[in-house]
């Protein structure tokens, strides 16, 4: 791959190619940006993910988390958030979905109130991808994102949703992005070439450049968005809290510092969301030494109280501050070809929707267009007219730290079909990933870097947990590996899965876990 230059007094380097166009994405201001937020902010990115891996020694060593002392103004403090932006008052539909071009049309017409344009758990960060989601959402806001694919026509209609991009997490570098000599950080770059490149777009449309923050574990690394946030404001010549972000509460560590969180990103602050997923995930990672194992993935559902106490926390934490509460993803997938996957998958996404609604969320997730109705129809019926119920304040909510901490409660066992499910779902998410594709339906259920990331660390938790099954044999690299061995067999094309096996290997069966699978993933990727 040819290193160019592409401007010596900025010190900024492209490791990748220049495909058509992208010279529009990767202009002088959206260089320039990444390579001041790099150079003024890399290091604090940094020092904050050693100390993730500092606090992760201490849960090794069987700490747990708690309410920080250290911020009991915060939380005592009366304060709220600034009062939603144009665009974010009515969240009460979000469909979800990678940024290539035809998702990109569909959800933009999918009759959702907000689309979230992800970079992260639902697409492989291509460089690609990276580059042409952004193409796609500027030609989106232009008017100019047109064409026909297989027959069909696609264009963008009158009625579009608000956009919310999510960046990636702080944790991936961006290799094709040097700055002085060094990668910048994905999440830095994808929010820089949004910015540059889409934030006066959309407010000469009335709405504003919006984000959701995925995978925090602390409110130093909220403080670290929010200056950010500051500095390019200020840089960029906006008013200030133009930007506004909402949170992903899906780690076990942030979960304890919702209000913090909120506090630091202040004038910027739009919500929180309930991100189930990597909440579980974070759950196993965190206390991966400890002696509470995880049941089933599939067994973990949300009414369990320990999923409950999270989200109404989160539901409380959001309305007390004026903040809007927003729920999560049930992973159940509709198939226009097969009726009775579309009446499971309805039924149970009607199920969580009413739940969310019901529990005081001002709105939800859902993966696919045809879940739009579903999930409107939930909120409707709780909303009756209004555009959220931030002024259902759940102070019948209290939750204490042991019952976030609850994993003994969870019901379900640890089986060998989940121990199937896990090894097939890991395996086939990752050949997909590494193949370009970030979401994928497996088994009629959404799978995406969150969902896939459960299975791979279950297995290694179980593994090093010597677990039994419920047939009685232990869960040992060789049991695993026959597993693996099986399920190649099943879904055929052995060569097709050599580079997904490699890498399941490397990241469920090694003496420590990897910190993320998509880390791992990313350096076998051009
Ligand atoms: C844990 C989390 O972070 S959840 C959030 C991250 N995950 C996601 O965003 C996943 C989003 N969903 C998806 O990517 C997809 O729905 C999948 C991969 C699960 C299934 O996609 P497909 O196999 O294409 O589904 P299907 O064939 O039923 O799609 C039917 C049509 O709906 C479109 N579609 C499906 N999902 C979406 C979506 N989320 N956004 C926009 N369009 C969509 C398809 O492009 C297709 O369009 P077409 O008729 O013009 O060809
Ligand atoms: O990003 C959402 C999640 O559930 O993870
Ligand atoms: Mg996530």
């Amino acid at each position: 791959m040819a290193i160019t230059d592409t401007d010596g007094e900025l010190g900024v380097q492209i490791a990748g190619p220049m495909g058509e166009r992208y010279d529009e994405v990767l202009d002088a201001q959206a260089l320039g940006l990444i390579a001041d937020l790099h150079r003024r902010f890399d290091a604090r990115r940094r020092d904050l993910l050693s100390e993730r891996a500092t606090r992760q020694r201490a849960f090794d060593a069987g700490e747990r988390p708690n309410l920080l002392p250290g911020t009991a103004h915060v939380r005592e403090g009366d304060w709220t958030v600034p009062p939603p932006a144009p665009g974010l008052a009515d969240r009460r539909v979000e469909i979800t979905g990678p940024t290539d071009r035809k998702m990109t049309v569909n959800a933009l017409n999918s009759g959702a109130q907000v689309w979230l344009a992800d970079f992260e758990d639902a697409i492989t960060p291509l460089w690609e991808n990276v580059i042409g989601g952004q193409l796609n959402l500027r030609d989106a806001l232009d008017g100019t994102l047109e064409f026909t694919e297989n027959g069909k026509h696609y264009a963008v209609g009158d009625q579009q949703p608000t956009i919310v991009v999510r960046p990636r997490g702080l944790h991936l570098p961006e290799k094709h992005v040097l700055i002085d000599g060094q990668r910048a950080a994905g999440a830095f770059v994808d929010f820089a070439l949004y910015f540059a490149g889409c934030a006066r777009r959309q407010l000469e449309r009335g709405s504003g450049p919006y984000l959701y923050l995925p995978k925090l574990e602390s409110h130093l690394e909220a403080r670290l968005w929010n200056d950010v946030f500051d500095y390019t404001e200020r840089l960029l010549e906006f008013e200030p809290g133009t930007i506004r972000a909402t949170v992903l509460i899906e780690t076990i560590t942030a979960a304890f510092e919702m209000e913090e969180i909120l506090y630091e990103l202040r004038t910027h602050a739009a919500g929180l969301n309930a991100g189930r997923w990597d909440y579980l995930f974070s759950i196993i990672k965190k206390f991966r030494r400890g002696s509470d194992v995880l049941p089933d993935r599939n067994s973990v559902v949300m009414t369990a109280p320990m999923m409950r106490a999270y989200t109404d926390l989160l539901v409380h934490t959001c309305h007390r501050r004026g903040a809007l509460a927003i729920g999560g993803m049930a992973a159940f997938i509709p198939n226009r070809r097969d009726p009775q996957v579309n009446e499971t998958a309805f039924a149970k996404v009607t199920d969580d929707k009413q739940r969310e609604a019901g529990d005081g969320f001002d709105g939800s997730w859902v993966a696919h267009p045809d879940l739009v109705p579903i999930c409107r129809a939930a909120f409707d019926a709780v909303l009756a007219g209004r555009p959220n119920q931030l002024e259902r304040l759940r102070g019948d909510v209290s939750v204490s730290a042991g019952e976030l901490l609850d994993i003994a409660s969870l019901p379900g066992e640890i089986t060998a079909t989940g121990l199937h499910s896990n090894v097939g779902v890991a395996l086939q998410y990752l050949r997909s990933w590494l193949g370009g594709r970030g979401a994928v339906g497996i088994y009629n259920l959404m799978e995406d870097a969150a969902t896939a990331e459960i299975c791979r660390a279950q297995i290694w938790q179980w593994l090093h947990a010597g677990v039994r099954l419920d047939t009685g044999e232990t869960v040992t690299r060789e049991l695993v590996r026959q597993v693996l061995d099986e399920q190649i067999a099943s879904l055929g094309d052995e060569q097709s899965f050599a580079a997904a096996r490699a890498l399941f290997e490397e990241v469920t069966l090694g003496d420590e876990l990897p910190e993320f699978l998509t880390t791992a993933a990313y350096e076998r990727m051009p």
